[in-house]
């Protein structure tokens, strides 16, 4: 039990770690403090909610791994290598493929209920 409480305490540092260094880690955050209040706001469905939370689930975990590939390639290749940054740059990609999943998804959720809001105001 207390070897699990203490592999806890390990991904919180990590999770502390990336928000603390990462300033992208901090955004794709906002971003998710955002979606999930306008989906109390706009009362999505259960189903849609699920969308939601794997959007922000995805788009976390790809910056999460993104960060420690980073932090991977500067620890075994400080000076300039092209292959390090390769590493670096798909890396990144896989972050930009998640983090357009989720707008997409999100814009599809969202902006049909924000327009008949508009067009009732
Ligand atoms: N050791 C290296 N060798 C070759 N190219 C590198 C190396 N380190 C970085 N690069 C190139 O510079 C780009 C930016 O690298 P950097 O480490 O600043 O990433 P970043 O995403 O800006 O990181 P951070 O979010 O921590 O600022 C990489 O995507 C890569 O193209």
């Amino acid at each position: 039990m207390k070897k699990l409480i203490r592999s806890f305490g390990y991904a919180f540092n990590g999770l502390g770690y990336a928000a603390k260094t990462q300033l992208n880690f901090r955004i794709h955050l906002v971003a998710s403090i955002l979606a999930v209040s306008l989906g109390f706001a706009l009362h999505i469905s259960v189903n849609e909610w699920q969308w939601i939370i794997l959007c922000i689930a995805i788009v976390l975990m790809a910056e999460l791994f993104n960060t420690a590939l980073e932090a991977l390639v500067d620890l075994v290749s400080p000076d300039y290598n092209k292959i390090a940054g390769h590493v670096k740059d798909i890396s990144a990609g896989a972050v930009v493929i998640a983090a357009l999943f989720a707008l997409i998804t999100g814009a599809v959720i969202f902006l049909p209920k924000l327009l008949l809001l508009i067009h009732a105001a």
